[in-house]
């Protein structure tokens, strides 16, 4: 018998695997020829250099919906910074912790008991908005706005400064990601860059104990992320699994030191009419090493609504998706994985045309 909570058993039907199949073929791309110039938006030359990399980046999104990067830019001593503070953190007695939690009205900070698709996953997490001013409703029965507060722990003292240092290098990342996006949809390339002016974007470190019964439960249930893009650094332990969109089967990426995992989410899906899909993915966990993952979810201003682009449109592509506006889609998402709820999570999938 499991000595497990039953609220972190999966159904038979999604356990992991008791075996893995290597994702084969997740794109690596390498953006050097981007994080050398920041000019290539204004200067048609450079726009030739880099029609190579914008066509990688757009088969990789209709292939996959998920890539990997390199030559980034983001320098690598600030995401292991991040790492070793987030595992001291981690490591703290629960009350500590509990000190920063999560709570209904303010949904940042610590947490250890998210239900994604109404099962626990067994991780704990810690959410900090990428900027210090962050406003998006969380709570749908009450719409306003609330700015979202970060609250920091004491300990470890320096978990504040490396926390922003990481933020303010991954937003840059993003914006440049986004643009890459943007042009390997034939649009211009700071086309979607308005969505972002307010944009309230959420680090989250997400740390998977050691589990005695792997094959029983997930770190993180299948699941689509549900803004525009995520930027996910993994440490070395693997666990992550994509599912194919080729067959449907669920294949694991294995960690590639120095490169992040790039995702586009469902309101790319939306924006881009289905060109690209915001695939399901999911973490396993194992018996003996504890995992740390950091995913940086690019959300745009809560004021947007979101629908797709009209240059996707034509009278043989009509709109697949009915618009809705972002921040009301954010509240009721979170106030869905805040608990267990008789209710199916929301999904870009009900705003669909059929
Ligand atoms: O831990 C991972 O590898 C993935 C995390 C993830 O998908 C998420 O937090 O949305
Ligand atoms: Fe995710």
């Amino acid at each position: 018998m499991s000595e497990i909570d039953p609220a972190f058993i999966q159904p038979i039907e999604h356990r992991p695997k008791p075996f893995t199949i290597e994702a084969e073929g997740i794109p690596i791309i390498d953006l050097s020829s981007i994080t050398s110039t920041n000019h290539y938006e204004n200067e048609r030359g450079d726009i030739n250099n880099i029609g190579v990399l914008i066509a990688e980046i757009g088969n990789a999104c209709e292939k996959w919906g998920f890539f990997q990067v390199i030559n980034h830019g983001v320098p690598q001593e600030k995401l292991e910074r991040l790492e070793v503070t987030g595992r001291k953190f981690f490591a703290l007695p629960q009350e500590e912790k509990r000190k920063v939690g999560r709570g209904e009205a303010n949904p940042i900070g610590y947490y250890d008991s998210e239900h994604t698709r109404n099962v626990k996953d067994w991780k704990h997490v810690f959410d900090f908005t990428a900027k210090d001013h962050s406003y998006i409703p969380v709570d749908p029965d009450d719409l306003k706005p609330k700015q979202l507060i970060n609250c920091w722990p004491q300990s470890p003292p320096e978990f504040k400064e490396d926390a922003q240092e990481y933020a303010r290098e991954l937003e840059k990342l993003a914006f440049k990601l986004l643009e890459l996006i943007a042009l390997s949809l034939g649009l211009a390339a700071d086309r979607l860059n308005g969505y972002f002016k307010d944009h309230a974007s959420i680090v989250r470190l997400n740390y998977y104990p050691s589990c005695p019964s792997p094959q029983l439960v997930l770190g993180l249930n299948r699941h689509k992320d549900a803004g525009a893009l995520t930027i996910l650094a993994q440490d070395d332990v693997g666990g992550l699994q994509v599912r194919r969109k080729s067959d449907g089967e669920w294949v694991s990426v294995r960690p590639n030191p120095g490169a992040f995992i790039v995702n586009v989410g469902d309101i790319v899906q939306v924006w881009s009419n289905d060109k690209y899909e915001s695939v399901e993915h999911r973490v396993m966990v194992n018996s003996e090493k504890e995992r740390l993952s950091i995913p940086f979810f690019f959300y745009p201003a809560h004021y947007i609504m979101v629908k797709p682009l009209e240059e996707t449109i034509d009278d043989e592509n009509p709109p697949k998706y009915n618009e809705y506006n972002w921040g009301v889609y954010f509240a009721t998402k979170r106030k869905n994985n805040f608990k267990k709820l008789p209710v199916e999570n929301i999904q870009v999938a009900h705003f669909k045309i059929v």
